[in-house]
């Protein structure tokens, strides 16, 4: 069986990466949500097990002893991390994989794993990321305003990635995700048949 794609979603805090994956799961997509570990505190109405698995720093730590996270990093006084279990049997099984996790995480991925496609989430201007951050009204100032200045640093990295898509509307944006996961696929499929036919070649000389 062909392993699953692992796609990885990344931006600023606020771009849009959570509503955008609630819009991809509600399209009943293949996609596989991983399901993060944090130590920062749930918000109103976050489930445990659905938005994070939400540890004490003691655990988060234990879990990196055990190394049982595939990436994790601290952003803003928090860890956050992906539990490496969950997304390496998914992707064993076949399935294509969705993280949805910011750039210092993404980029210990991509030395695991650089075959997976690495998508960048950009606001249409940082007065429209700030309107958003400041909008969904889960932070306070302090935090949104270190969000902010963490915000500018990720976009210098953005070369890292495979793709650029901005959230200007969520629609044309899921739209456009969907299309680079499509297209991923088909370059997979046709260099697998090609290394195929090469190997079939090859055995009958
Ligand atoms: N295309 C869009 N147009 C207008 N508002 C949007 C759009 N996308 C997201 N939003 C709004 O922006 C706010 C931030 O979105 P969201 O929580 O999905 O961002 P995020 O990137 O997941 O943030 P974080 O990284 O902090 O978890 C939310 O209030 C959401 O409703
Ligand atoms: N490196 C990782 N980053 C992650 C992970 N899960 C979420 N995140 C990112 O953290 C920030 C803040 O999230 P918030 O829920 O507190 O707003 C955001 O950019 C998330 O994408 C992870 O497992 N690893």
């Amino acid at each position: 069986m062909n392993r699953g794609l692992l796609i990885v979603l990344s931006g600023p805090s606020g771009v849009g990466k959570g509503t955008v994956c609630a819009q991809l799961r509600q399209k009943k997509t293949d996609l596989i949500y991983s399901v993060s570990a944090t130590t920062r505190a749930p918000r109103q109405g976050e489930v445990e097990g659905i938005n994070y698995f939400f540890k004490s720093r003691e655990q988060f730590q234990d879990m990196i002893a055990r190394d049982a996270l595939l990436e994790y990093a601290e952003y803003v006084g928090n860890y956050y991390g992906t539990p490496r279990d969950f997304v390496e049997r998914m992707l064993d099984s076949g399935k294509d994989v969705i993280l949805e996790i910011e750039v210092q995480g993404a980029l210990k991925v991509k030395e695991k794993f650089p075959e997976g496609v690495f998508i960048f989430l950009l606001p249409p201007s940082l007065d429209i990321l700030k309107q958003r951050i400041t909008g969904r009204g889960t932070e306070n100032s302090d935090v949104i305003d270190n969000r902010m200045s963490v915000a500018v640093e990720e976009m210098n990295l953005i070369r890292y990635y495979d793709y650029a898509v901005v959230n200007d509307e969520i629609e044309s944006a899921c739209h456009r995700i969907q299309s680079i996961i499509t297209a991923e696929h088909c370059r997979k499929e046709r260099f697998l048949a090609g290394f195929d036919a090469f190997k079939a070649t090859t055995e009958k000389a």
